[in-house]
């Protein structure tokens, strides 16, 4: 089938990539011409496990070409809209003038009886906002088939998805023949499109338009809650004396709760969960539904807070000024395994410490030049060794393999000071104090004092 993808991010070249490894002949459209220039030569823009040699098979078999010319959709049987619908520069919403933009860019170019089908995270009314946008080609069918992917793991997601999902107009009920049971429309294509995914056993769920759009946001909504819920009791635990490291996992045996979304730390970032939850939030005011609105902007304000205590910590760990001091941050991407630094945590952290005078050097495996070209007040290293070396306060702030790895006696041998602030609760705290590091966690600092500027001193005392 010919197949065009508009929009090659993060999600549009992945799912252009996967669909040319199932056979079908696929146009990947977008804007930026570096981008398209690149993915054209069968490499990826970004960093994404398994994606360059997706994209290198596919362009060599010819099935995968990439253009910033509409016209290269033309003929194709299916459009994926796979644009950014990023937060409104003005309000917690989503600014989706990338998608209307698409669309009216392809309207000229789409064959008779056409299905365009949109990937993007939308709020709920944006399809049939777009049905306005197609309204004077009633020939051409709209469907909405969420995309629920993880960076990291995004081609895994795709080929192996938990489910597919399908909104279509009139919903379930509309999708199949009522005499013989049969897919039919948007739900038909989609059903070719997705055959080889179909005959794996791969549930698809049709629904109507609405219920497709609020899926989506649903569930980063509910992911957002659990991180953000238990980084509320993290902070309870230090309050406290107890551990949320231990907490946590025996919460996380109870499977009607289950272990994931349950670590706690520094919170969550990306280019997804932060305007998802604030999109979700500005629908529901709009809707008139205050609890969905008050709640998103409790997880909201929890995930927020969590880069502030992280930043009070610090300046404790160092005595109470920050100003001068030489702090080295471990990470910069927003999680491991992707280069994306899209709202990153550890760089807000980065940033806020900056402001307040500290000496600071930021590391990642692979997020370095992306960080540089947006915060050239920072300083960054790609070594660890050498980010490392004249430490006065570490903080890990995502949780590489490298980093969670890291040999506490070598990296006590290059650091000024043995003080560090696991903000993703990841190291093994026992075998970093045996090499006589003071090690200081979000929610795991049971049997230590809770950090205060005293626990700096001790630890400036210590050096
Ligand atoms: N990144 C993810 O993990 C993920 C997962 C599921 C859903 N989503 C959703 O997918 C959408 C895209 O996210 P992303 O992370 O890929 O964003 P992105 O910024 O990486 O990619 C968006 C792409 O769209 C292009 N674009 C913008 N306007 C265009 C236009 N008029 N015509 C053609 N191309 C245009 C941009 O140049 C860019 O390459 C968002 O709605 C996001 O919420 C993302
Ligand atoms: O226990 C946890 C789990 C995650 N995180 C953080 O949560 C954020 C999001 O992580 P993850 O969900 O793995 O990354 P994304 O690639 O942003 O994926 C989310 O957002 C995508 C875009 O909408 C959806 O498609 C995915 O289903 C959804 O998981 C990251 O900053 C993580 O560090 C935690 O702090 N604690």
């Amino acid at each position: 089938m010919k197949i065009s993808v508009i929009g090659c991010g993060y999600l549009g070249a992945v799912h252009a990539a996967t669909l040319a490894s199932m056979g079908h002949t696929v146009v990947g459209i977008d804007v930026d011409a570096a981008k398209v220039n690149q993915l054209g030569r069968g490499v990826a823009p970004f960093f994404e496990p398994g994606l360059d040699e997706l994209l290198r098979d596919g362009t060599a078999t010819g099935r995968l070409t990439f253009s910033t010319d509409f016209g290269a959709a033309a003929g194709a049987q299916v459009h994926f809209l796979c644009v950014g619908t990023p937060q409104s520069k003005t309000s917690d919403g989503a600014d989706l003038t990338f998608l209307v933009a698409a669309t009216e860019a392809l309207l000229p170019h789409l064959a008779g009886g056409a299905v365009v089908v949109g990937k993007s995270t939308v709020p709920v009314g944006t399809v049939d906002m777009l049905s306005d946008v197609l309204a004077g080609r009633p020939d051409v069918q709209l469907g909405w088939n969420p995309e629920f992917l993880r960076q990291g793991t995004a081609v895994k997601d795709t080929l192996v998805p938990d489910r597919l999902v399908y909104g279509v107009s009139g919903g379930k009920a509309a999708a199949f023949n009522p005499g013989t049971g049969a897919p039919r429309g948007v739900t038909a294509a989609l059903d070719a499109v997705y055959e080889p995914l179909l005959n794996a056993g791969i549930p698809r769920l049709v629904c109507n338009f609405a219920t497709a759009e609020l899926i989506k946001s649903a569930a980063n909504a509910y992911l957002a809650t659990k991180v953000s819920f238990i980084n509320a009791i993290a902070e309870l635990c230090d309050a406290s004396g107890a551990d949320v490291a231990e907490l946590s996992e025996a919460m996380g045996m109870d499977p009607r709760i289950g272990s994931r979304y349950l670590h706690a730390g520094l919170g969550f970032g990306g280019g997804c969960l932060p305007k998802d939850i604030r999109s979700l939030s500005s629908q529901a005011a709009a809707l008139g539904v205050a609890p969905v609105n008050d709640w998103m902007g409790v997880v909201d304000a929890i995930n927020v807070r969590q880069r502030t205590r992280t930043v009070d910590l610090a300046a404790g760990l160092c005595g109470g000024e920050l100003s001068g001091r030489a702090v080295t941050i471990l990470g910069a991407a927003f999680k491991p395994e992707t280069d994306d630094i899209r709202d990153s945590p550890a760089l807000d952290v980065a940033t806020r410490l900056a402001a307040a005078g500290a000496h600071v050097t930021v590391t990642d495996p692979k997020a370095v030049n992306n960080a540089w070209l947006r915060y050239p007040q920072l300083r960054f290293e790609s070594s660890t060794a050498r980010a490392l070396e004249g430490a006065e306060l570490v903080l890990l702030l995502t949780e590489w393999d490298e980093y969670r790895r890291l040999s506490p006696a070598l990296a006590g041998g290059l650091v000024r000071r043995r003080v560090v602030l696991d903000g993703r609760n990841v190291l093994d705290a026992a075998a970093w104090r045996a090499e006589g590091w003071m090690v200081r966690g979000l929610g795991t600092n049971s049997g230590e004092a809770v950090q205060t500027a005293e626990d700096g001193l001790a630890g400036m005392r210590q050096s």
